[in-house]
């Protein structure tokens, strides 16, 4: 029987309070999976459960994630992806940066096997941590060959989420997650793994270092000159526009610098749900669409920066980014 493959990188779920006070990851995959339920281990020993193998990939928060660590972590689960004994991959992470890594895998990770990341808001010290039961869920959509189809999934406090909805929405609730204008694709009752959504297939990048974009958010009166200095150093500039995609007049002229000094630009919305669409003149998006500026539909700034950065690691012709956005943008 095929196994499913457990790669710990740190976060919460593995965080217990130092003795300066500091809460830190120090727990390993195996503590992790050492730790779950008996009933789980139970079900393990009936079968019910595929054999469990743990891989320790790293033991940080996750707001101490870079490029490199996502690349690196995109290549151990593609290795995991063509391993005939792997059915099915559990990624235990930090909350603060998972729904990135989420849609940095459903970008690159082929949809053979289920691919499903979890953690927790409070730490394993804590009388209920939320870490256990979360990894026991995880480990049984990884078990559903159904989930595959679904790409990469949050599973947390008993939903599913894809990777290209997905959002952290509260610092501290145990439902830390939402998929934002659409709701999660299933969930996990009574230790049942239901799947109510079907998901797009998007079309896949290979898996390449990434390089530097910038990421700016704007707030009333930001003008062209801050978005000038911010980008700076940087390959290609995100910038969460208000509502449809839109900002200050002076904004679009800068844009046009960029764009011609071949540093893309693409806009987003401060806003929680729905898609930018360039509709207004007078600084509005159309004058932002003439300056040469990408939009990424309902995509959040985040997850519109990593695309960004994985499109320019890849040396795609900018011309071609049009028709990226566009796919896993609507
Ligand atoms: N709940 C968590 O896991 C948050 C933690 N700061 C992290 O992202 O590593």
């Amino acid at each position: 029987m095929s196994h499913i493959l457990v790669i710990s990188t740190g976060g919460t779920i593995a965080s217990l309070p130092q003795d300066n006070g500091d809460v830190k990851a120090v727990l390993q995959g195996e503590d992790l999976v050492r730790r779950l339920p008996v009933q789980n281990q139970q079900d393990q020993n009936q079968g019910k459960h595929r054999p469990i193998i743990v891989k320790t990939f790293t033991t940080i928060g996750s707001f101490a994630f870079t490029f490199e660590t996502l690349y690196e972590l995109g290549n151990v689960v593609q290795t995991a992806i063509a391993d005939e004994e792997v059915g099915g991959i559990v990624i235990t992470h930090g909350t603060d940066t998972m729904e990135e890594t989420a849609f940095f895998l459903s970008l690159t990770c082929q949809r053979k096997k289920p691919i499903v990341l979890t953690g927790a808001q409070l730490n394993a010290s804590e009388p209920a941590s939320d870490g256990l039961r979360n990894l026991s869920d995880a480990i049984r959509v990884a078990s559903c060959q159904e989930a595959a189809a679904l790409g990469p999934v949050i599973a947390f406090a008993g939903f599913l989420h894809a990777g290209r909805e997905v959002r952290k929405v509260d610092t501290s609730a145990l439902e830390a997650f939402q998929s934002v204008g659409f709701g999660p694709v299933g969930r996990v009752e009574h230790n049942k793994v239901i799947i109510r959504r079907k998901c797009t297939d998007y079309p896949l990048l290979p898996l390449q270092p990434m390089e530097r974009v910038g990421l700016v958010r704007l707030g009333i009166g930001m003008t062209g000159d801050e978005i000038l200095k911010i980008a700076e150093g940087y390959k290609g500039l995100v910038i969460e526009a208000y509502g449809l995609g839109n900002a200050h007049p002076s904004i679009a002229p800068a844009v046009q610098q960029l764009a011609n000094r071949k540093i893309p630009v693409v806009i987003t919305s401060r806003c929680l749900r729905g898609s930018v669409a360039p509709v207004y003149g007078g600084g509005g998006g159309r004058d932002l669409e003439r300056a040469g500026a990408f939009f990424a539909g309902d995509l959040s700034g985040e997850k519109a920066r990593i695309l960004l950065a994985l499109l320019i690691g890849n040396k795609l012709d900018h011309e071609a980014f049009y028709e990226w956005f566009n796919a896993w943008g609507h």
